[in-house]
């Protein structure tokens, strides 16, 4: 029996005829859920099939346009994030929401009562987070933290206010594999307690080794409900997609040509005192080659994306090549007219700005690398809006962004549907070279799969592709090549077919580092 005051046959939560209108269109359509107590309940769905909107209905931050919550069996109708809290609610996002400058306790403090002193509230927090098995340095400045650690500040802020349901959205895309694992002891003591999860991953080995139900979501409507137990990700992925996945095709994939991109022996000092210094990397990708760079995240992924785009240049030309061309004081839109395309990590704020409408951001990112397909000619170069409106309608056709209207903004497509739509930006111009930063965070099974087909394609048309990913699943389905990145140094390249699991986790150990690094990375 839960330490709760609810049976066990009860329900904690449970909702009726749930619907969330944007205008016309039903993100959420009469969804109906219940959560007992004491389990751990996935709630699956493709992107944009309505799970972050129906958490939200939850947490009071999106008021329902209609239907009914009942909580411990009492209708209730939660007008804030502050109402739910109260109610015994709590939520971890899939985006934080931390101050960097700010210390743990003074980050949790802010989502707490004003009376309660600040050294209470570090006592606390450091007991719970000690109990739950989350180590955590209540006066530890977020800035040095890396993201799992973040992640358990938002967790223990969580628990400070005791809640009887836990929703976490998507909380394993940021984490190692340990970390993880870690968060999970977590879950089931929470569980083991008598408090309720509620769970949203597209993770689907992970769903079926830790929630004993799940319910799933399709164009806003709740398509079926199991015991993820009983399933396998096929199965749970037909149950979210309503049809099969497609498995990549690589035939045609594997003839090489001339290289397109190359960094040749480069060192960049850490530009903060938190981000990782690059260390003699060298690299080259040349037609036809998909290179793919795993590793833990951290550890210099996002500087060496940073580098290879040009959104932070390097003192010599001579580092970096693009197509032949040395580029490495040259900034983003030079190697973009080269021939070249990038897609960052981040899609709010740096790959897309959320107010604005998909067309307008198409401009944004494009204007200056594509004047003649968006701009008039002339004096004024006014922007081409049919032009544009084109191109945007083939990019969400080809790669089947599914969104509320025509041209709607970014922040209002699911954040899987924003993914298509950003790759698809870099693809609909047929880059020479493309460098894509996790291509499939937070993206359902059939988009992933989409998406590693279309870079699968554009190599085999003769494009060079760098991919950077944690996932080495999505490694294993796309590379030609594989290497390895670990404390800012990045091994050699190895040809797909000759590295296992074990020895891409030996190189992420360092292994490499015995190696010389002034040797070319291919020897082709
Ligand atoms: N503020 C908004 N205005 C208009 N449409 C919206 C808004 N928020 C969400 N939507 C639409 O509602 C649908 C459901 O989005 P939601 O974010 O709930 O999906 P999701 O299942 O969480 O997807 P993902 O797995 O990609 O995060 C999407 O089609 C999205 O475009």
């Amino acid at each position: 029996m839960s330490s709760f005051d609810v049976p066990a046959t009860g329900a904690l939560l449970s909702v009726r005829k749930l619907t969330k209108l944007f205008g016309s269109f039903a993100a959420c359509n009469g969804i109906d859920l219940e959560i007992r107590p004491g389990e751990i309940h996935a709630l699956l769905g493709e992107n944009g099939a309505g799970k972050s909107t129906l958490v939200k209905m939850l947490f009071g931050v999106l008021e329902p346009t209609e239907g009914e919550i009942a909580w411990q069996g009492q209708p209730v109708s939660i007008g804030s994030p502050g109402e739910a809290r109260k109610l015994g609610i709590g939520m971890v996002f899939q985006h934080f929401s931390l101050f960097e400058a700010l210390t743990v306790a003074e980050n949790i403090a802010l989502s707490l009562d004003d009376s309660i002193p600040i050294g209470k509230i570090a006592e606390e927090a450091a007991s719970l987070s000690r109990a739950y098995g989350l180590p955590l340095d209540p006066h530890a400045h977020v800035a040095d933290l890396s993201v799992g650690e973040r992640q358990r500040i938002e967790i223990v802020r969580a628990l400070l206010q005791n809640p009887k349901l836990i929703i976490l959205d998507e909380p394993t895309s940021v984490l190692t594999p340990q970390e993880a694992d870690r968060m999970f002891e977590t879950l089931f003591r929470l569980r083991d307690e008598g408090r309720s999860v509620l769970y949203i991953s597209h993770r689907l080995e992970e769903v079926q080794r830790i929630c004993s139900r799940a319910t799933v979501l399709r164009h806003g409507k709740v398509t079926g409900a199991c015991d993820p137990r009983q399933e396998t990700p096929g199965s749970l992925a037909r149950m979210m997609v309503g049809s099969d996945v497609a498995s990549v095709q690589h035939e045609g994939l594997g003839k090489k040509g001339d290289i397109q991109l190359e960094i040749a022996g480069l060192s960049v000092p850490a530009r903060t005192p938190f981000a990782m210094s690059l260390k003699n990397v060298s690299l080259r990708v040349r037609a036809g080659e998909i290179l793919a760079i795993a590793g833990v995240a951290g550890n210099g992924q996002g500087e060496l994306f940073d580098i290879v785009s040009g959104e932070h240049t390097v003192p010599s030309d001579n580092l970096i090549f693009v197509r032949g061309q040395a580029v490495g004081t040259k900034g983003i839109n030079a190697r973009r007219l080269l021939g070249a395309g990038f897609v960052p990590e981040e899609r709010h704020g740096h790959a897309a700005v959320s107010g604005l409408k998909l067309s307008d951001n198409l401009v944004l990112a494009r204007s200056k690398s594509d004047r003649r397909a968006f701009l008039g000619g002339g004096f004024l170069k006014v922007i081409r809006r049919g032009a544009v409106k084109q191109a945007t309608k083939r990019i969400s056709e080809a790669m089947d962004v599914r969104k509320s209207g025509e041209d709607p903004t970014a922040g209002s497509l699911s954040g899987g549907n924003l993914q298509k739509f950003i790759v698809g930006r870099e693809l609909d111009r047929q880059p020479t070279v493309l460098v894509v930063n996790q291509p499939t965070w937070g993206v359902d099974a059939g988009a992933a799969s989409h998406i590693r087909q279309a870079l699968v394609d554009l190599a085999r048309n003769g494009s060079a592709v760098l991919v950077i990913s944690q996932d080495l699943d999505e490694i294993f389905e796309v590379a030609t090549d594989i290497a390895v990145i670990s404390e800012g140094r990045l091994s050699q390249a190895y040809p797909a077919g000759e590295l296992t699991r074990e020895k891409i986790g030996l190189l992420m150990g360092g292994l490499h580092e015995s190696k010389t690094h002034s040797e070319p990375m291919h020897a082709h």
